[in-house]
């Protein structure tokens, strides 16, 4: 069929067309199917209907496509209906519990790669994964093609160190500490980072608030030979490239599926050359992983991955039945993390965190001997060093090295919730602590987020803030306040429990 063309200049992340109903009847596609497009050169897109933005008879070409063609555009250009890319029967099989072999999932990674499947197709893809999980081949298959669809980092120096959290618990601001301790003790830390997955802001959220994340896999070496670190965001990079687009599509599912957790963790490690790694897996109730057996399982998995890929991996399960710290929300977090790195002044458990794995990563690396990896880290926090590096990093990445604490702007709009009660926090939902600062705003609202006055176990008056709610803009303050109200994160109770009475006649 020969149609108009109509451009329509919006990114839509893949090469996709807009036809009206009439034309796709006649064509004989449905929604989600593929066209082939023929001006001089040959595309394959994904469609779309519309009964009234196109007319009959044209063609919507959306900013990919329209780029794609524009070395030899025409006004008008043939369009045939297409076969689905082999991906596609593929995540069937997934569906169907089927195991894949290496070069099925070669084909599947180079087509997510290449934005050849619609969400719906990656959905189906992830959200099968999750219900029926890879093998540890198919796992070490995944993470290989992740790593060979991207570009790689090689070093002339070693050891090439990294830390990764699997996420889940709120407040994980650690990295923003470990990566300059490490690096300020000589070691070279190339760190990439994701965005919130399931959370309200991830370690790339938080370092944009201080400099540019977005950086390509030359510029990443070149920076991180010049002062040993970076904190960069891994979805701008060409590093791993499907994984970003993978943890797009898992960010409004709010899922994490097992398999593709470990190979989006261990192809950004594979890829950028790390030698040693640590891995943060917190543990508890409302994280990813609720018990101490499923973390020591998890574990094993990626130490076994680590082996496969030839990467020395150290695990360590930490607490993650409460947030980390007490603020929640990009803006909030660096706040804390900045905190700490100044003046040394920070909640117990962040401080903590971060000297535990930065200790690891440094004997691992051979500047702290066996056990004293611990007081190291709090060493060159409390010195000054690890602050003078983390301005280094900042100022390399383009960011300005003289921002202290006080510069970072939160929300301007505040809402406190108050203790109903008087007794002891007995639970703190984590889960429910993320909904309520997404709801805010965060993590693309800088500045939304919680603070916490009151963590698990402590003691709280009647009429005591529990938390503050900050928001950047006062409608979602007022939803996320209402939410709070509606469904409490805390329980507050008092030392007696309950009263179980004694049967009595009356
Ligand atoms: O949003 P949830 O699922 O909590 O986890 C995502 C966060 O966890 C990891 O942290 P890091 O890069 O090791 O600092 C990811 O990179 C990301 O920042
Ligand atoms: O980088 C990360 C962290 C947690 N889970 C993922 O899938 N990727």
């Amino acid at each position: 069929m020969q149609l108009k063309v109509q451009p329509i200049d919006i990114k839509v992340g893949k090469y996709k067309v807009i036809l009206n109903t009439i034309d796709a009847k006649e064509l004989g596609v449905n929604e989600g199917d593929r066209v082939r497009i023929k001006n001089h050169e040959t595309l394959t897109a994904i469609v779309d209907f519309t009964e009234d933005m196109i007319s009959p008879g044209m063609i919507g070409l959306y900013h990919e496509v329209k780029e794609a063609m524009q070395k030899e555009w025409t006004e008008s250009i043939e369009v045939f209906p297409a076969e689905k890319p082999r991906s596609t029967y593929i995540i069937k099989r997934v569906m169907d519990a089927k195991k894949l072999s290496k070069e099925e999932i070669e084909i599947l990674v180079k087509d997510i790669v290449e934005e050849n499947l619609s969400e719906i197709e990656l959905a189906a893809f992830l959200t099968s994964t999750y219900i029926n999980d890879m093998t540890d081949d198919e796992t070490e298959w995944l993470t290989r093609a992740m790593i060979d669809t991207g570009d790689k980092l090689e070093f002339d120096t070693h050891p090439i160190m990294d830390k990764h959290s699997i996420g889940g618990v709120p407040g994980n601001k650690i990295s923003l500490l470990i990566v300059p301790i490490v690096a300020a003790n000589g070691l070279v830390i190339p760190k990439t980072s994701s965005r919130a997955i399931t959370g309200a802001g991830g370690t790339a959220d938080l370092m944009e608030i201080l400099a540019p994340v977005e950086f390509d896999a030359d510029e990443i070496k070149r920076m991180t030979e010049k002062v040993g670190g970076v904190l960069v965001w891994g979805g701008a990079t060409n590093i791993a490239p499907a994984d970003d687009k993978l943890i797009k599509v898992e960010y409004p599912l709010s899922i994490d599926p097992h398999c593709q957790m470990l190979a989006s963790i261990m192809a950004k490690k594979g890829a950028i050359g790390a030698d040693h790694v640590v891995m943060d897996i917190p543990t508890g109730p409302g994280t990813k992983i609720p018990n101490v057996q499923e973390g020591r399982k998890l574990a094993r998995d990626l130490i076994n991955l680590g082996d496969r890929l030839g990467m020395d991996v150290d695990c360590a399960l930490t607490y993650g039945a409460s947030p980390v710290g007490r603020t929640i929300g990009p803006a909030l977090e660096v706040i804390e993390a900045l905190k700490v790195l100044e003046n040394f002044d920070g909640p117990n458990s962040l401080i903590e965190k971060s000297a535990a794995l930065a200790g690891m990563l440094l004997e691992m690396g051979g500047v702290a001997t066996k056990n004293q990896g611990y007081d190291l880290a709090i060493e060159t926090l409390k010195n000054g060093k690890a602050l003078e590096k983390f301005k280094e990093i900042i100022e390399i990445q383009g960011g300005n090295p003289n921002v202290t604490h006080k510069d970072i702007a939160v929300g301007e709009f505040t809402r406190d919730i108050l203790a109903p009660t008087n007794g002891y926090i007995l639970e703190l939902d984590n889960k429910r602590l993320v909904q309520i600062a997404r709801i805010a705003g965060a993590p693309n609202d800088k500045g939304s987020g919680l603070l916490l006055h009151k963590k698990l176990g402590e003691p709280i008056k009647e009429g005591d803030k529990l938390f503050t709610i900050y928001a950047e803009k006062e409608a979602k303050l007022n939803t996320a306040f209402k939410n709070a109200n509606a469904k409490p994160p805390f329980i507050v109770e008092g030392m007696l429990l309950e009263r179980i009475q004694s049967f009595k006649e009356i």
